[in-house]
């Protein structure tokens, strides 16, 4: 994969406070676009990862910096590192500031598998797309849950 030039973008979150409201959702499950995700995710609680099915507080430790690994590991891997399905949940007493930078490669680079994760017993599991056409089959709208690896999975 080329990198020498890329595309990354920073989406700030401010969730509000909502209290006596247990478990109001601030971000949908969802799959983040592009390569790697590096977050700040600010002092309060919030974000769960999914994990066999059931979720899980991710509980960073404070000053940390979360990475969190997105759909083109995924395709690259071809199916071996999995795109971490997660979502926020509003926290009742502390207003929830929180920075992601998503990076990625230039928006013409093609995405497929990588040469060493496919073998007889490992055929391509995923189309090859450029990045621009995998934001573009997640409507460019990386909180929605539908994730372009829906549209890209073999
Ligand atoms: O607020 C967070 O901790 C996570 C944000 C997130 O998942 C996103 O912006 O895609
Ligand atoms: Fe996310």
């Amino acid at each position: 994969m080329k990198l020498e030039s890329g595309c990354d973008f920073i989406t700030p979150n401010d969730y509000p406070l909502r209290p006596y409201s247990e478990n109001q959702l601030g971000q949908a499950p969802h799959y983040d676009p592009g390569l790697l995700i590096l977050l700040l995710p600010g002092l309060s609680n919030g974000l769960q990862l999914e994990h066999h099915g059931k979720w899980i507080n991710a509980n960073p430790q404070p000053n940390s910096i979360v990475v969190s690994i997105a759909d083109q590991i995924e395709i690259l891997t071809n199916g071996k590192y999995k795109c971490v399905f997660h979502r926020v949940v509003l926290n009742n007493n502390v207003r929830r500031i929180s920075l992601p930078l998503f990076i990625g490669p230039s928006l013409d680079t093609m995405v497929s598998p990588l040469p060493e994760c496919v073998d007889e017993h490992h055929p391509p599991a995923y189309l090859v797309k450029t990045y621009k056409e995998l934001l573009e089959a997640n409507q460019y709208h990386e909180i929605d849950v539908k994730s372009c690896l829906k549209n890209v999975r073999l």
